[in-house]
């Protein structure tokens, strides 16, 4: 982990850009203190899954399109499995709500749906690597990140990520879903509004989401994030086809890509991807030790 942290810091100096080369003599120098090589998909083998977090040591990506539902299943599985989430939209937003210089810079590009350069995000994840490692905590479940090549490319010299899971979902469903999403301004617990029900068409399966509705106690603190308009969903959408779908074939190519098709809401899903990870036995165990 210190390692990831330092090539990450590295990419985000003032001679990031410039020093492209020396950071990948630097991750070659890195790489003796790197776990040897995992196999493309080491979650199959259930024995892995049965150890503590420290020595399972998962290194996880989440893609897929805004909205897709990242976050909520990769919490779900970093409470089951007791890996960090690390979403790089959270620390995104922490930023924009404090009183930092980056604030006013980050609300102009993240409110129109663009990307915040390499730079900003780099300083960001090493902060939230730093805090991690200061609080003993190992592997992680990164979400919203990479999503470019170039992330993806320093992501690789550094540290070797087990399993992408790439969760998939129709495009017209995805923009239902963020125009529907709520979270809660004091506990910040996330919702959503949108009953989805669509038919099949086109070669499409039908698709039905019941609404996540908030209990009482959160119901009259409900907020709208500045960037879940329509305009700058769509505009999302596109720059997430332009900018993030490379990075599914850059880990394609490694072959370590689950794809995923969500064949609804949480509870279709949920049950669906821990059987497709093999983890159903994970729950039942963690069940067993807090009953
Ligand atoms: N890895 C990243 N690289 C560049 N910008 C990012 C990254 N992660 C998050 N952001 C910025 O934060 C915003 C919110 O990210 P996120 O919560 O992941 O949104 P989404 O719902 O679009 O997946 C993005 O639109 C982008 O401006």
């Amino acid at each position: 982990m210190a390692a990831v942290q330092r090539l990450l810091r590295a990419a985000s100096s003032p001679h990031g850009g410039a020093a492209a080369a020396g950071m990948r003599r630097m991750a070659t120098s890195l790489a003796s203190e790197q776990a040897p090589a995992a196999s493309a998909f080491p979650f199959v083998g259930a024995e892995r899954m049965r150890r503590p977090a420290q020595e399972r040591d998962v290194h996880w990506v989440f893609l897929g399109c805004p909205g897709v539902g990242k976050g909520t299943y990769a919490s779900r599985l970093s409470r089951l499995l007791d890996v960090p989430h690390i979403a790089t939209g959270d620390l995104v937003r922490e930023e924009l709500a404090s009183t930092g210089p980056l604030a006013a810079q980050l609300k102009e590009i993240v409110n129109q749906g663009k990307l915040v350069s390499d730079e900003i995000i780099f300083n960001l994840l090493s902060k939230r690597l730093k805090k991690e490692e200061e609080r003993g905590e190992s592997g992680f479940i990164l979400d919203g990140f990479p999503r470019t090549v170039n992330q993806a490319e320093i992501l690789d010299g550094v540290t070797d990520i087990d399993m992408v899971v790439n969760l998939k979902l129709r495009e017209d469903v995805i923009v239902q879903k963020c125009l529907g999403r709520r979270t809660c301004r004091e506990c910040g617990s996330s919702y959503n509004l949108a009953c989805i029900d669509v038919k099949a068409e086109n070669g499409l399966p039908p698709i039905y989401m019941s609404p996540l509705l908030p209990p009482s106690k959160c119901e009259s603190k409900m907020i709208t994030r500045d960037d879940d308009t329509e305009e700058v969903i769509r505009n999302r959408l596109r720059i997430y086809n332009e900018m993030s779908q490379p990075v599914e074939d850059f880990y394609k190519k490694q072959g370590k890509v689950l794809e995923f098709d969500l064949p609804g809401g949480i509870p279709e899903s949920w049950p669906k991807l821990l059987r497709v990870l093999n983890l159903e036995d994970q729950q039942e165990l963690n069940r067993a030790a807090t009953a």
